[in-house]
Parts: C-alpha cells; structure tokens; sequence
C-alpha cells in the first residue's frame, strides 16, 4: 500500500517511523510519502491561510495551495486503477470505525489532508473530488488542532491490519463513540475559485442570516453523514422549526 500525506506540519508524522507502521515501511508493505504544504505554495511568505468570509474567529486554508499538493499525489499513481482514497481527518466527518479501517487496508493508495487553523475552504472538498474518493473522516466527537493527530491513529489502524504486520493476526479486534452536531463548511478569499461561489449569504454581512445559513448547513451535514447523531441531539427537544426546511 501507497500511503500519501499533506501537512504544514510534516515532522508531525515522525512517530510512522517507529514500532510496527516503521518495520512494515522498511519491509516494503507501506510505502508512506510525506508532503509539506508550504512547498506548493507561490508567494514570498509560503501563505497557506486567509480570513473567513462571513467572520468568525480565526483563519481558514487557501484553497490553491491544496489544488497543487493533491494533484501532485494524484499524478503519482497515474496509470493504477480507480480513484486513491483521500481522507480528510474533521471534527464534521463520517465515524472512523473498525470497519472503515478493515475497508481502508484493502485500498491501492490511500491520501491523508490534514487541515489546520478553522479547516480547508470547502471548495477544495468538493474540486478533489474530480481525482479521489473523498472520505472526510472523524475519530470522534472531540476537537483537535489539526489534522495530524488523526492521521496518526488512522494510518496506525489501517495499517496493521495489513498483511504481514502484526506478528499474531488473530489480536486484530477494536471498537468506538458518539454524540452532538457536525460542523458548518468554511470559505475564504477568493469569492469564486475555479467557477465555484462562495454561499451568497456569508458575502451579505447579514450576521442573524449569517447565522441560521450556518445553523441550517449543520444540521444538513449531520443529517447527510451523521444522522446517529441527530437521535441524539433530540433527545434536548430542539424546536422542528431549527431542523432542516
Ligand atoms: O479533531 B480533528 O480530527 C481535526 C481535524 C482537522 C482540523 C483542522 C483544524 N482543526 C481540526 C481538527
């Protein structure tokens, strides 16, 4: 298995060359490339961020900064078949499970984007698309800091369940938890990136507006990839009102 990874923080993934994930990268069964973001960046001051549009605190990640580091890992498996696998490790992803690692390791190549800051300008998401099978992934209803983390345990998970890894095969067995709403989708400057249009309402500068536009895209992604949660979210009796129109 090819494993990629893009991060602003590389020597973050440093531990991969320990213990068992280490052993398998020198016996040739994970091939694992780090990529640092900055090296894709054009400007004097490798800018990898920018302001939110519709505010908010902090800052989000520009998203052609991503559009050259995800093609560079695309190209590197031209010729193999199907899409590489592109996990996106957020706070607003689908569960990472034991059974979505035992479906990982059976992947080719697999490519981790780890966000920072308040996350990736949405549009990247939905672009990357056009080359993977975008997987944003969560591994648990927690926040971290980043990206990394996740991609750590991730990779850890998947791969020793390779073959060839683990010296008894028969200690492969694990479990995991939930509960809440998943995040709304952050955008910045530009306004339109490769024809796609930051939601009009977070340009009004109409905060009420602003607000419900973010309340209702929370409930919409939960419901899409988390409705486990929304049981539980109504349990507090939430007004149908808030629900999705
Ligand atoms: O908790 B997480 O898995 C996670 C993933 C990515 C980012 C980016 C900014 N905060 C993050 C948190």
């Amino acid at each position: 298995m090819r494993i990629d990874v893009v991060s602003i923080f590389p020597e973050y993934l440093a531990p991969l060359e320990l213990s068992l994930i280490g052993k398998a990268r020198q016996d040739g069964i994970l091939d694992l490339h780090v990529h640092d973001l900055r090296s894709f960046t054009t400007d004097r001051h490798r800018t990898v961020d920018d302001t939110p549009y519709g505010g908010g605190a902090g800052m989000v990640m520009k998203p052609e900064p991503w559009s050259q580091a995800l093609t560079a890992v695309a190209e590197a498996r031209r010729g193999h078949q199907g899409k590489p696998v592109l996990i996106v490790p957020s706070p607003a992803g689908e569960r990472f499970t034991q059974a979505l690692a035992h479906e990982l390791a059976g992947e080719e190549h697999l490519a981790f984007a780890c966000g920072r800051y308040e996350g990736i300008d949405e549009r990247v998401i939905e672009w990357a698309g056009e080359h993977f099978d975008v997987r944003p992934v969560s591994l648990g209803d927690y926040v971290l800091n980043g990206g990394e983390v996740a991609v750590l345990a991730m990779v850890e998970a998947v791969g020793r369940l390779l073959p060839g890894v683990v010296g008894n095969p028969e200690s492969l067995v694990e479990e995991s938890h939930s509960d809440g709403l998943l995040e709304y989708p952050v955008y910045t400057k530009p306004a339109v990136w490769r024809d796609r249009e930051v939601p009009a309402i977070l340009l009004s500068g109409n905060h009420g507006k602003i607000a419900q536009w973010r309340r209702h895209e929370q409930f919409r992604r939960t419901s899409e990839r988390r409705p486990d949660l929304l049981e539980v979210f109504d349990a507090g009796k939430l007004p149908k009102a808030d629900r999705l129109a």
